[in-house]
C-alpha cells in the first residue's frame, strides 16, 4: 500500500517484521487457551493461522490485536509494543471480525466515513479515500447503498474496504468467509490477493477452510494453545513425503509387476486401477508411462493435502473440526474476538478523541432523521397525556384546578417526552452489541471514555428535540410566552435529557441481554413517571408513596419544570403548583438542578467504569 505523508507511521524501520509474538501465553480458569506462542511475519506476507475449534486462534488473534492481554509474552506490532503503545498499534491494524460489525441503516459510504473519524484519517483526504477503497473491492456502485440492502458477501468486501480506510500495514482476518457460499467465497478471495499484492498489506487471517490456508504464504498449525508446524503449505507437505500415483491401464496386473520391479515400490491394486506413492510423482510419472508397455487410460497424481499434514501433526483431520455454516449466515456459535478492558488503548491525542465522539455524535443524529416514524411516536405519548388524559382528567376536578390541570400536567408531559428517548439511548446501545457495530467502535484507537460522551450527548440532542417540540405546544396550555422562561425550560430539558440519557446508558452497560434490558425499562417507566408528581402532586400522596417519589429522579426533574412554569403565572392554584418539600424545606431550583446534574456525573462514571468492560 502507497505510503500517506501525513498518517505514514513514523518509527520502525521497513525491516522490522509486521507482526512478532514471543512466548505469547493467555490462561483463562482451568485453560490455557495459547500456550507459548512465537511468531516472525514478514511484511507483504500473507498468514494462515489452521486449528481445531479451541486449539486458540481467536485468543491469540485477540492479543496481536491489543484486544486481550497476555498473561505472558510479548506482541510488536510493526515494532510497536502492544503492552505499552496499544494505541500505535491499533492505527496500524485493520480488523475484521468474524461477525459483520457494519451499521446495517447507513450507506456504504457512511460506514466508510465513521470508520475514518474513529481512526483520524485527515478529513480532507476522507472522500478520495472512501472512493478508493470502494473501487479497491468492486464496490463503487454500491456506495450510496444502505448496507442492509447488501448481500453477505458485497458487506464482507465492504468490511475489507473499511478495514483498509486508514492504511493499516497488517489486516487481520478472523475466518473471513464464514457463511459465504463458495462464489462469495471466491469473490472475497480475489479482493485478498489483490489488496495483497498491490497494497503491500500484511494478512493474518483464521480459517478453517484447508483451501483458503493453501493461498497463504505460510501457515501456523495450532491445537491445544501450541504451534504444532510452520512454514509455507509446499514445505508443510513435503515433509510428509511422497506423492499418491493412481493409475487405470489395459493390465493393471502387468502394470503393477512392472512398476514394483523398476521402482521398487509397493504397490496396491483393485477393481478400480493401482495405486503407489512415490516422491516427485509429477516428475516421475511421465517417464513412467513411456517405459510401460501397456495402454494407460488414466494417470493422476495427488499430493498430500494440508489436510493430510494437519492429521499428521495433531492426529485429527481439520475437515471434520469444521463448523457447519448456515449458507449465507455468520455462524453464531463460532468465538468470536472479545474485547476486554484492558484493551483501553490510550489515546491519539485529544483531537482524536474529540473527533470520535463526533462521530458517535453524528451517527445518533443519522439514526434520529432516519427512523421519523419512531420519532412521531415518541411524541405521541406525552401529547396523549396532555391532550387527552389532560382534559378528561380537568373536567373531573371542580373550579380552579380543573381550569389550571393541562397547565400543571404540562410540566410533567415536558420530562416525559424528553424521558422516551433518553431511554432508547440504552436500548441502541443493546442494538449495537447485538448488531456488531459496538466492537468496530470499541476496537479502535481511541478512549472508550469518549465514545460513551459522544453516545450520551447524542442521546441527549435527541432527546432534548423531542422536548423541544412539545414545548412548542405551550402556548395551547396557557404557558405564557415569555423568552425568558423559555430560555429557562429549554436549558432544563438538555439537563433532564442528559441525566435520563446517562442512566439509560448505565443500565445498558449493567444488563447484557436486550430483552432483559426491554422487560427491566417496561416494567420501570410507569412507576417513574406515576411517581414523578406529573399526575398529581406529590402532597395528594400518601406519606410512603411521597417518600418513593422523592428517590426517582423525575420527580426533581418535574418539579424543576413546574416551578419555573409557575414563577410566570402568579394566579396558579397553589393545591396544584406547590413546590417539592423535605417536611417544611423547600429545596430551591437551583439545588434540585445540581443533584440531577451530579446524578448525571455520577452515573456517567461508573458507565464509563462500566463501559470498559464490555466484551
Ligand atoms: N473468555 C474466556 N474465558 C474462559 N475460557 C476462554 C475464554 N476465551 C476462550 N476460552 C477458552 O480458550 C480456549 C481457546 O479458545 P479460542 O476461542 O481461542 O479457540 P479457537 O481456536 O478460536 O476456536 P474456534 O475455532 O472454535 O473459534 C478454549 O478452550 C476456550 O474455551
Amino acid at each position: 500500500m502507497r505510503p500517506d505523508t501525513a498518517t505514514a507511521p513514523a518509527g520502525p524501520a521497513r525491516a522490522t517484521p509486521a507482526i512478532r509474538a514471543t512466548g505469547l501465553r493467555k490462561r483463562y480458569p482451568g485453560v490455557d487457551a495459547v500456550d507459548g506462542v512465537d511468531l516472525t511475519i514478514a511484511p507483504g506476507e500473507s498468514f494462515g493461522f489452521l486449528g481445531p475449534n479451541g486449539a486458540g486462534k481467536t485468543t491469540t488473534i485477540a492479543m496481536l490485536c491489543t484486544l486481550a492481554v497476555p498473561t505472558s509474552g510479548r506482541v510488536e506490532i510493526a515494532g510497536h509494543d502492544t503492552r505499552t503503545d496499544a494505541a500505535a498499534a491499533r492505527r496500524r491494524i485493520g480488523l475484521i471480525f468474524q461477525e459483520s460489525t457494519l451499521d446495517a441503516e447507513l450507506t456504504a459510504a457512511e460506514n466508510l466515513r465513521f470508520h475514518a473519524d474513529l481512526y483520524d484519517v485527515p478529513p480532507a483526504r476522507v472522500p478520495a479515500r472512501i472512493e478508493e477503497t470502494l473501487a479497491l473491492v468492486g464496490l463503487t456502485g454500491c456506495r450510496d447503498r444502505v448496507v442492509h440492502d447488501l448481500s453477505g458477501g458485497m458487506r464482507r468486501r465492504l468490511e475489507i474496504a473499511r478495514a483498509l480506510l486508514h492504511r493499516p500495514q497488517i489486516l487481520f482476518l478472523d475466518e473471513p468467509t464464514i457463511g459465504l457460499d463458495p462464489n462469495a467465497r471466491a469473490q472475497v478471495w480475489r479482493y485478498l490477493r489483490h489488496v495483497c499484492e498491490n497494497e503491500a498489506v500484511t494478512l493474518f487471517l483464521t480459517t478453517h477452510h484447508l483451501e483458503e490456508a493453501e493461498q497463504c504464504d505460510r501457515i501456523a498449525i495450532i491445537d491445544a494453545g501450541r504451534i504444532v508446524a510452520q512454514g509455507s503449505p509446499a514445505e508443510l507437505k513435503s515433509v510428509l513425503g511422497a506423492d499418491r500415483v493412481e493409475l487405470r491401464t489395459g493390465d493393471d496386473a502387468a502394470a503393477a509387476l512392472l512398476i514394483g520391479e523398476r521402482l521398487g515400490l509397493d504397490v496396491t491394486r483393485d477393481g478400480q486401477g493401482l495405486r503407489f506413492q512415490v516422491p516427485g510423482g509429477a516428475r516421475v510419472l511421465p517417464r513412467l508411462l513411456t517405459e510401460l508397455d501397456v495402454p494407460v487410460y488414466e494417470a493422476r497424481v495427488t499430493s498430500p493435502s494440508l489436510d493430510d499434514v494437519f492429521l499428521h501433526h495433531t492426529g485429527h483431520r481439520i475437515r471434520d473440526e469444521a463448523p457447519a455454516e448456515p449458507p449465507g449466515a455468520p455462524d453464531a456459535a463460532s468465538s468470536v474476538v472479545r474485547v476486554p478492558a484492558s484493551s483501553e488503548p490510550g489515546t491519539g491525542g485529544p483531537r482524536a478523541e474529540l473527533r470520535a465522539m463526533g462521530m458517535v455524535w453524528r451517527r445518533e443524529m443519522l439514526h434520529f432523521r432516519r427512523d421519523r416514524l419512531g420519532a412521531a411516536i415518541s411524541l405521541v405519548q406525552p401529547l396523549v397525556f396532555l391532550f387527552i388524559l389532560g382534559v378528561g382528567l380537568a373536567n373531573l376536578m371542580p373550579g380552579p384546578s380543573g381550569d389550571a390541570y393541562q397547565l400543571f400536567l404540562f410540566s410533567g408531559a415536558l420530562v416525559t417526552a424528553a424521558q422516551g428517548p433518553a431511554l432508547a439511548t440504552g436500548t441502541s446501545i443493546m442494538w449495537d452489541r447485538q448488531g456488531g457495530f459496538l466492537r468496530e467502535m470499541l476496537a479502535g484507537p481511541v478512549h472508550r471514555g469518549s465514545l460513551l460522551v459522544g453516545k450520551c450527548l447524542g442521546g441527549t440532542t435527541v432527546a432534548s428535540c423531542q422536548a423541544a417540540i412539545l414545548l412548542a405546544t405551550a402556548g395551547l396550555v396557557g404557558v405564557p410566552f415569555d423568552g425568558v422562561l423559555i430560555a429557562l425550560l429549554l436549558g432544563e430539558l438538555v439537563l433532564v435529557s442528559l441525566t435520563m440519557t446517562i442512566l439509560s446508558v448505565l443500565l445498558s452497560t449493567l444488563i447484557r441481554r436486550p430483552q432483559t434490558f426491554g422487560t427491566v425499562l417496561t416494567v420501570i417507566i410507569a412507576p417513574l413517571v406515576f411517581l414523578s408528581g406529573s399526575f398529581f402532586p406529590l402532597s395528594a400522596m400518601p406519606s410512603w408513596m411521597a417518600g418513593l417519589a422523592l428517590a426517582n429522579p423525575l420527580t426533581y426533574a418535574v418539579d424543576v419544570m413546574r416551578r419555573t412554569i409557575a414563577a410566570y403565572l402568579p394566579a396558579a392554584p397553589p393545591q396544584l403548583f406547590q413546590p417539592l418539600s423535605l417536611g417544611s424545606w423547600h429545596p430551591p431550583v437551583v439545588l434540585e438542578c445540581g443533584l440531577m446534574a451530579a446524578l448525571a456525573a455520577g452515573g456517567l462514571t461508573w458507565a464509563a467504569r462500566r463501559f470498559s468492560r464490555i466484551t
